[in-house]
């Protein structure tokens, strides 16, 4: 029985309020209006930007909500005026569009497309309403993606067709966190080989930065993080050495970042925060090489969260940047990064510790809490 033009009623997790569990219901998913695709989401990943917006401390943070960011699955219909999708390919959603016509499409410094921004963060679809209700009540869309639904609907420019030879199961992973590390070192901050790198955070953001850093052949990654028990991946995925700040010695009054510095020949090439603590932030900079270390945060903070450091700092050659998405152009490059990981450049599998049902999505957030996972990926089909 076709669902073209039908109204879906499909399984969904809830985000009612912020810090309240998910609260898996039916929802009604409505067809994809003109330029829009609706697509059966068959894998979602947890990020922890999902936890950070659902935990309240996002600024842009609506509810009630249908999160989730990191998906895949297959288009089920699409709206008027769409050309690039047909029923049935497999497809990547991306909460950084690109529409190929803006002035942030079109210039090659950056990959923030701003077609559909301001909808977005108000959490509609571009006309500016949802496709998400629940027994009439409206339920906002997030980031543009909202995979934690079965069914959901997307703008046609926040979206990929990817090689249905690739697992949708693992390629939802390109759909935030293995990209966006990948993408800092390769496109944000272009390390060139040879490099020294340091990385803050070892969870998923952190390893692909790793990960990353291993492929542009850099000779010394550093992994830092407060879990030891993460220590072990990261060498897996290419880190040289790993340090806890809470094991080193420090002169009385040093700072962290400063013991880096004395035992790290003067600092790093280059550094990258993958946690969003400005603290940490501040380390990463102040540990990047005097005349030429770049640092790169990742990591979101909320609102009102503000970095510090001296002014000297960057007078005396720092340079410090961000990232969004690791900077891809994403309709063009994610494809590829499937073809990457088809050809085995790129790794996907090694990141997911956990799989659990739709059902089970808060116990998902507890591990990724807990420090216990590093991308748990859910599925709808029991
Ligand atoms: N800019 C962008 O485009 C993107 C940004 N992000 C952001 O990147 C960050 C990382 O995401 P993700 O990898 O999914 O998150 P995870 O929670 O999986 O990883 C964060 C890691 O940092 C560790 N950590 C926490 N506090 C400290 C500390 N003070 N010093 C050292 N390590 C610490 C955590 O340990 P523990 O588990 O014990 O807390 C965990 O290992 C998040 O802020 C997320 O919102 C994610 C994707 C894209
Ligand atoms: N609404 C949040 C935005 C936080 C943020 O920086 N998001 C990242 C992606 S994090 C994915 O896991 C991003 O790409 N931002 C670009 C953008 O246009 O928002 C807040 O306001 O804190
Ligand atoms: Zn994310
Ligand atoms: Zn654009």
């Amino acid at each position: 029985m076709s669902t073209v033009g039908q109204v879906i009623n499909c399984k969904a997790a809830i985000a009612w309020s912020a810090k309240a569990p998910l609260s898996i219901e039916t929802i009604q998913v409505a067809p994809p209006k003109a330029n829009e695709v609706r697509i059966k989401i068959l894998y979602t990943a947890v990020c922890h930007t999902d936890a950070y917006t659902l935990d309240g401390h996002d600024p842009e943070g609506l509810f009630p909500v249908v999160l989730g960011h990191e998906g895949a699955g297959i288009v089920e219909s699409i709206g008027e005026g769409v050309t690039g999708f047909a029923i049935g390919d497999h497809v990547v959603p991306l909460y950084v569009p690109q529409c190929k016509s803006c002035e942030y499409c079109l210039n090659p410094k950056t990959n923030l497309c701003q077609k559909i921004r301001i909808t977005q963060g108000n959490g509609f679809l571009p006309d500016g309403t949802s496709r998400f209700s629940k027994d009439g009540k409206q339920l906002f869309h997030f980031m543009g993606c909202s995979t934690f639904s079965e069914y959901t609907v997307v703008a046609d420019i926040s979206l990929c067709k990817v090689n249905p030879v690739a697992s949708l199961e693992k390629v939802s992973l390109l759909g935030c966190g293995i990209s966006t590390g990948y993408g800092a070192v390769l496109n944000t901050c272009k390390v060139e080989a040879g490099s020294t790198v340091a990385v803050w955070g070892l969870g998923a953001v952190g390893l692909a930065v790793i990960m990353g850093a291993k492929a542009a052949g850099a000779k010394q990654i550093v992994g830092i993080d407060l879990l030891e028990t993460k220590f072990e991946s990261a060498k897996f995925f290419g880190a040289t050495e790993c340090v806890n700040p809470k094991s080193v010695k420090l002169a009385e009054g040093q700072s962290f970042q400063s013991w880096l510095v004395e035992n790290f020949n003067g600092g790093f090439d280059y550094t990258f925060e993958c946690i969003g603590n400005v603290h940490t932030m501040r380390q990463a900079l102040e540990a990047a090489h005097k005349g030429w270390g770049v640092s790169c945060i990742i990591g979101v903070a909320g609102a009102g969260q503000e970095i510090a450091t001296r002014p000297f700092q960057l007078v005396t050659g720092r340079t410090w940047k961000g990232t969004a998405f690791g900077g891809w152009k994403s309709v063009d490059s994610v494809p590829k990064l499937v073809e990457d990981y088809l050809n085995k450049k790129l790794l996907i599998d090694e990141f997911i510790t956990h799989r659990y049902h739709i059902d089970d999505i808060n116990t998902a957030f507890d591990v990724l809490h807990k420090g216990e996972s590093l991308r748990s990926v859910l599925s709808f089909e029991k």
